[in-house]
């Protein structure tokens, strides 16, 4: 779509025609259109303008005539454009940015451009925002809703339907209380600045260095130029401290910085931090904003007087007005590759944005992605090395527990060795951190009379237990059960077993063992908000917590300096699946929550439970030897010409028909071109074969890097007409292969 096609006319040519421009609108299904411009009204490219379509009033954006294709109409049909929002416009090379996008994954080109835009409510000229809070008075009347409300809203304040969906109850429910005289109104204004960030509120003394490596940070920024560079330190080594001295300098450039977290959860501890550095918070943007605040911070980011930004991937394609650094914090982190919608990555994106808009983008991370490292041994990002941590604090020592030489009883997941340290850490004062990547008590429930496994309805997994909340929750699609007292295929009564571990169940089992530690359960089940992060971070540094159960939420980002024990559960976890990244990624993970130890004076220990001491992957981890990992791990990459030596690009066809995404593959499959440097393989059902009650099949293709892949893939899927109900995926530079 984003191609340069000629077309009849230039922008705001006027020749013996009306005057027109040509708009994308904001919604998938339409390509541009072109509109009349009404007199009196002046239009650029990167306006953004209401337009009618049939009945309703949309969103788009003015694009160039020759960049956007579009069929020719003649003047007589044009219809007008009915507004012109009273909004910075996107930049050049913000629409370049997005074109770019587009081409490259595969995506539309009005998808990509609602990341930068999101929602009419940044649009609307409201000032403020009405917003409420339930007041501690309560109604007489109490239905199990209003309960509910009462008991999930906690003061929380919000729009209707802000408060609606944290309490999970339906609009009607939060209205009632409000029109009751419940709730307190707030008028919250959506266009107060943000005060400005002090770039030496609060400097730190950089050891020699750290000094050395901010000042490189800093060089670079003063360049003004197009900067890859990798900022490759150990899990402590202050990284963050360093690259605050970028963030510093761009402050004092008066230029918009852009520092990217993987996960909500991080960000509570990181503005707190930023705050004490820099004497204000930056400006937060993720998917937990409520609406008064993604405006605000939307106005403040597009007219500039947001001046460092803080988000997650989304925060990306934001309209910037003056962007001069992007900082990509634990960069080697896959939840920067988004799963839906424009699959894009985040880490990729950012170093395109940077050179594109010539600005440095610093990678962060003490286990790169194989690529980032890649890409500085060649020489085409700058390595820039914190060998050692900060303070003379030594790297833990991580040892394995061979599970079968030292098994932990039936039914329990605790060697000898783990709980023996586990005890000794807490005769000591000092706290601990058990890691497995498995929310819930249990990944399956069986029932012993039949042998029937408990799957979700909509989705070809099985239901995990959750304890807590007396639940069977589908990790895939959200569905979620009441859990069951018997078996619902033969109606045996008790006789479903839970089977495996989840976080819980390894909660119980050190409740069992070490009755006098407290212990906390940190999952995305229970830390689901920028406050909950802040609860659980306090507890832990307040010594109110001697043990952490966690999943991979708990491998990153944090600094406990009384935490000196990590005990990985299952090391062998992230290798079953085998896919391209299996190896990488537990490396990466295993590495980061072993990071968490010893951070201060006293020194860390890890012990890391496995079958298989001799893998590649546990065998590095233990040698501590990260290179010859990676060293290993690209050899093989390069062999098989996997990425980043080749591409791969998949495709995921899915209907709620099982023979229509049968059938649909398989014509796909047929019409596949076949041409030196690119093969596809499959169809094949997908092994997670349905998913949200659709049914998948998946092509995967393999090309050189040579090979122009995206285009072969248009080329080949463009004519090709689907039924209604199919659907398929593109995935440039997979990440899951499920
Ligand atoms: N120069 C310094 N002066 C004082 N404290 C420092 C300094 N450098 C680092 N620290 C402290 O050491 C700890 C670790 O630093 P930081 O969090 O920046 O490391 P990191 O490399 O980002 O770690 P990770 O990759 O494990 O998240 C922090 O508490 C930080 O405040
Ligand atoms: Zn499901």
């Amino acid at each position: 779509m984003a191609s340069t096609a000629p077309s009849m006319q230039k922008p705001g040519q006027t020749t013996g025609r009306k005057q027109r421009v040509r708009v994308v609108l904001l919604t998938a299904v339409i390509g541009p259109l072109d509109y009349a411009v009404p007199q009196g009204m002046t239009l650029t490219p990167g306006d953004i303008v209401t337009v009618p379509l049939g009945p309703r009033q949309l969103t788009g954006v003015v694009w160039e005539d020759e960049r956007a294709e579009t069929e020719d109409v003649e003047d007589s049909k044009l219809r007008p454009v009915i507004a012109k929002a009273g909004l910075p416009p996107l930049s050049d090379e913000m629409r370049r940015l997005a074109e770019w996008a587009s081409d490259y994954y595969l995506a539309s080109l009005p998808n990509v451009l609602r990341m930068a835009i999101p929602g009419s409510a940044a649009l609307k000229e409201a000032r403020e925002i009405t917003e409420y809070s339930l007041k501690d008075e309560q109604p007489d009347r109490m239905t199990d809703a209003r309960k509910q409300a009462y008991e999930r809203l906690e003061g929380r304040q919000g729009t209707v339907r802000e408060l609606a969906a944290a309490a999970e109850v339906s609009e009607g429910v939060i209205r009632g209380l409000v029109n009751g005289g419940f709730a307190d109104t707030h008028l919250v204004p959506t266009d107060a600045p943000f005060d400005p960030p002090d770039p030496d509120a609060d400097q730190v003394d950089l050891s020699d260095t750290q000094q050395d490596v901010a000042n490189q940070l800093v060089d670079a920024i003063k360049e003004k130029s197009f900067a890859p560079i990798l900022l490759d330190g150990v899990t402590g080594s202050g990284k963050t401290e360093v690259y605050f001295e970028a963030v510093a300098e761009a402050i004092r450039q008066g230029r918009q910085c852009l520092v990217l977290l993987p996960e909500i959860a991080l960000t509570q501890p990181f503005l707190e931090r930023f705050a004490k550095r820099f004497g204000t918070r930056p400006v937060a943007w993720h998917s937990g904003l409520r609406q008064s605040e993604r405006r605000r911070a939307w106005q403040a980011i597009a007219n500039g007087s947001a001046h460092v930004i803080v988000g997650a991937r989304s925060s990306l394609f934001l309209p910037y007005q003056n962007l001069g650094l992007i900082i990509v914090d634990e960069a080697h982190e896959t939840s920067f590759k988004q799963e839906d919608g424009v699959r894009y990555n985040a880490r990729d994106v950012a170093v395109m944005r940077a050179h594109m808009e010539r600005f440095p983008v610093i990678l962060a991370s003490a286990t790169p992605a194989i690529e980032s490292h890649h890409m500085a041994e060649i020489g085409q990002y700058q390595r820039l090395s914190l060998p050692a941590r900060f303070g003379g604090a030594i790297m833990p020592d991580i040892t394995p527990v061979n599970l079968i030489e030292t098994p932990p009883e039936r039914n329990h997941w605790i060697a000898p060795p783990l709980v023996e340290a586990l005890e000794e850490t807490l005769e000591r004062g000092e706290q601990s951190l058990l890691f497995l990547n498995r929310r819930g008590y249990a990944p399956l429930t069986l029932c012993r009379n039949c042998g029937h496994r408990i799957e979700c309805p909509n989705c070809s997994a099985w239901m995990v237990e959750h304890r807590l909340t007396h639940r069977l929750a589908c990790h895939h699609c959200g569905h979620v059960m009441p859990m069951l007292d018997s078996c619902p295929e033969c109606g045996a009564e008790d006789s479903l077993v839970a089977c495996g571990p989840g976080v819980e169940r390894i909660a119980d089992e050190v409740a069992a063992r070490l009755p006098d530690a407290r212990s906390i359960v940190v999952t995305s089940d229970t830390i689901w908000s920028p406050a909950k992060a802040e609860e659980f971070v306090q507890q832990v540094t307040n010594n109110m917590v001697d043990i952490i159960i966690g999943t991979q939420l708990v491998t990153k980002g944090y600094h406990f300096p009384n935490l000196t024990l990590v005990g990985v559960i299952d090391a062998d976890i992230g290798l079953e699946g085998g896919d391209l990244r299996a190896a990488e990624r537990s490396f990466q993970q295993i590495s980061q929550v072993a990071g968490r130890a010893g951070r201060a004076e006293k020194p860390g220990r890890v012990l890391v439970q496995t079958r298989n001491p001799e893998a590649p992957v546990i065998a590095a981890l233990i040698a501590g030897d990260r290179d010859a990992f990676y060293a290993a791990e690209l050899a093989s990459r390069e062999m098989a010409m996997m990425p980043p030596f080749g591409r791969l690009g998949a495709l995921i066809i899915s209907s709620e028909d099982q023979a229509e995404a049968n059938e649909a593959a398989r014509m796909i499959g047929h019409s596949a071109p076949d041409f030196d440097g690119f093969t596809v393989y499959g169809p094949a059902p997908a092994p997670l074969s349905m998913l949200r009650g659709r049914y998948r099949f998946r092509l995967l293709v393999h090309a050189r890097r040579t090979v122009p892949m995206q285009k072969a893939i248009r080329d080949w899927l463009d004519p090709i007409k689907l039924p209604q109900g199919v659907r398929v995926a593109l995935d440039v530079d997979p990440y899951s292969f499920v």
